[in-house]
């Protein structure tokens, strides 16, 4: 894993933009794994900027999103399609049905699931995947025990998973206990991984996923297995990081 260190979320966001643009830009249907919560928020905002303003076309690129609440329809402003569609897909030119994201409305759910491995295969896999870190290590909604050889499943979301997402919610009662998420081989899979990680209130984490040993226990320990990760981090999220 290599680590780039930078000033603060600003300057992580830019970074993380900079590395996806030179990644379309160099692959004829690039295809791209992408995040939610409140990490990815900034690359979005970059994105949309550098494609209004011609720096990058997303028209033969295909996008796969890590994780869908279940339960949650697209129209949902609480779901990851419609988070998506708003922050990212609505304002550039990338045509919707290139872009995917599990159903957390379909009837069967292990189908779904089943189905979302099998278009990735299609598409050839992911070129490059963005990552954000859970503060129990989850990658995706990869919880603390999850087996490193998962592909896309249904998963609980710990306690700790749905207070810390509450914050997008009216209540915690609101908050899904279940999700459908890329397994963690499917995430290994990817060519090449940018974690992207600010934020004092990451510190810990960061901590523990630098200097903790590779255990299930920290799904996000298995990153250092990856031949093509690097880390983004910013002042704050790496305050806390023994030397
Ligand atoms: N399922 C998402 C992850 O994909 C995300 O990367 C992580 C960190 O979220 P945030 O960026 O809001 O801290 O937790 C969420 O639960």
């Amino acid at each position: 894993m290599k680590i780039e260190q930078v000033e603060n979320y600003q300057e992580m966001s830019k970074y993380a933009c900079d590395a996806i643009i030179d990644k379309v830009n160099s692959l004829q249907n690039p295809v791209l794994g992408l995040a939610t919560g409140s990490t990815p928020e900034g690359v979005y905002n970059y994105l949309r900027e550098e494609n209004r303003n011609n720096r990058v076309t997303f028209r033969d690129t295909c996008t796969f999103n890590l994780d869908e609440y279940v339960g949650l329809a697209g129209d949902n402003p609480n779901s990851y399609r419609y988070y998506m569609n708003d922050r990212l897909f609505n304002h550039i030119d990338i045509p919707k049905q290139q872009t995917f994201i599990p159903n957390g409305k379909a009837t069967d759910l292990s189908k779904e699931c089943r189905e979302y491995e099998q278009l990735l295969e299609d598409n050839q896999e992911i070129d490059l995947q963005i990552l954000g870190l859970g503060l129990n290590g989850h990658i995706g909604f990869n919880e603390p025990g999850t087996s490193f050889k998962t592909r896309t499943h249904v998963v609980d979301l710990a306690l700790s998973t749905r207070e810390a997402n509450a914050r997008f919610f009216d209540s915690i009662e609101e908050v899904p206990n279940q999700a459908i998420t890329m397994g963690i081989e499917t995430i290994m899979n990817s060519k090449q991984i940018l974690l992207l990680v600010s934020g004092e209130r990451k510190a810990k984490a960061l901590d523990q996923l630098l200097h903790g040993e590779v255990s299930e226990e920290f799904p996000a320990s298995i990153l250092k297995t990856h031949d093509n990760v690097k880390i983004i981090a910013d002042k704050a999220a790496l305050s806390k990081v023994r030397v």
